[in-house]
């Protein structure tokens, strides 16, 4: 049995054809193990967000493997992918992806409603007040400071209980003490929840609070760090940045 929730084996990904071909990942093969929380960084264009596309079943590579809870998303076709993505996969992006018209009570609902699922009693409320806000419920995006919105997304994604949650950049809209609250909420997703996490971040600050740091250059790992403070992180960044 496997302890990996996500495994990437030998993946390259590009966009683009012929002379205007662009490789944004090469062969790059790392597993992400069940309930840790991993911060995927790396300058501009390192392929971060290619990785965690591939990663999330969103792109399909140009060649090697993905595996999300042992399957491989190779064979799938499109429908299979959904359905996978749909009931072990989660995401939260920068933007934050809310439906205008709907409150956050209903945005929240809506992977279950996607799913065909009416939401138990009280679990659209218990949702909310995990991410504090309880008080929130019938508050349409507008009405919302960007922390909140994007708390709104976070409950959405976690309403499902996915295996593994994708998140690209989920702080970098946000003010310090918002980025800490949502950071915490990650953490203890994998902490209490066993949820996997892999986290694009640009920042060190936001990366510490994961178990593992991937730095990505040019489309591949260029270093695995254990859990680093934010100096030790963005001393490794720093090194990256530097021309040769
Ligand atoms: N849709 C696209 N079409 C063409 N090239 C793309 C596309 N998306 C990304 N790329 C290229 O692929 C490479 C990797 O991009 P990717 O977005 O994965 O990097 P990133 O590390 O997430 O960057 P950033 O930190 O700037 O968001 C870059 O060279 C980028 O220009």
């Amino acid at each position: 049995m496997t302890t990996h929730a996500v495994e990437l084996h030998g993946v390259t990904a590009g966009y683009g054809l012929g002379p205007r071909r662009v490789t944004a990942l090469e062969e790059v093969t790392v597993a992400f193990t069940a309930g840790t929380f991993t911060a995927v960084m790396g300058p501009s264009g390192s392929g971060k967000s290619t990785l965690l596309h591939c990663a999330a079943g969103l792109d399909r590579p140009a060649a090697g493997s993905v595996r999300i809870g042992g399957t491989e998303l190779g064979p799938l076709g499109d429908d299979a992918l959904t359905v996978l993505r749909r009931d072990r996969v989660g995401f939260v992006f920068q933007a934050f992806n809310l439906v205008s018209t709907l409150t956050a009570e209903q945005n929240v609902a809506l992977p279950l409603r996607l799913a065909g699922r009416r939401p138990a009693p009280g679990e659209l409320t218990a949702a909310l007040a995990a991410v504090g806000l309880a008080g929130r419920a019938a508050h349409r995006p507008g009405e919302l400071s960007g922390g909140e919105q994007q708390r709104v997304a976070i409950a959405r994604a976690m309403i499902s209980r996915p295996a593994v949650l994708f998140a690209d950049e989920p702080t970098g809209a946000l003010d310090s003490a918002t980025s800490r609250q949502v950071l915490a909420l990650l953490r203890g997703l994998a902490d209490e929840h066993a949820q996997t996490v892999v986290m694009v971040t640009h920042d060190p600050v936001a990366a510490a609070y994961a178990d593992r740091v991937l730095l990505l250059a040019d489309g591949r790992i260029v270093d695995d760090l254990p859990r680093a403070d934010a100096a030790v992180i963005a001393a490794r960044m720093a090194r990256l940045e530097v021309p040769c």
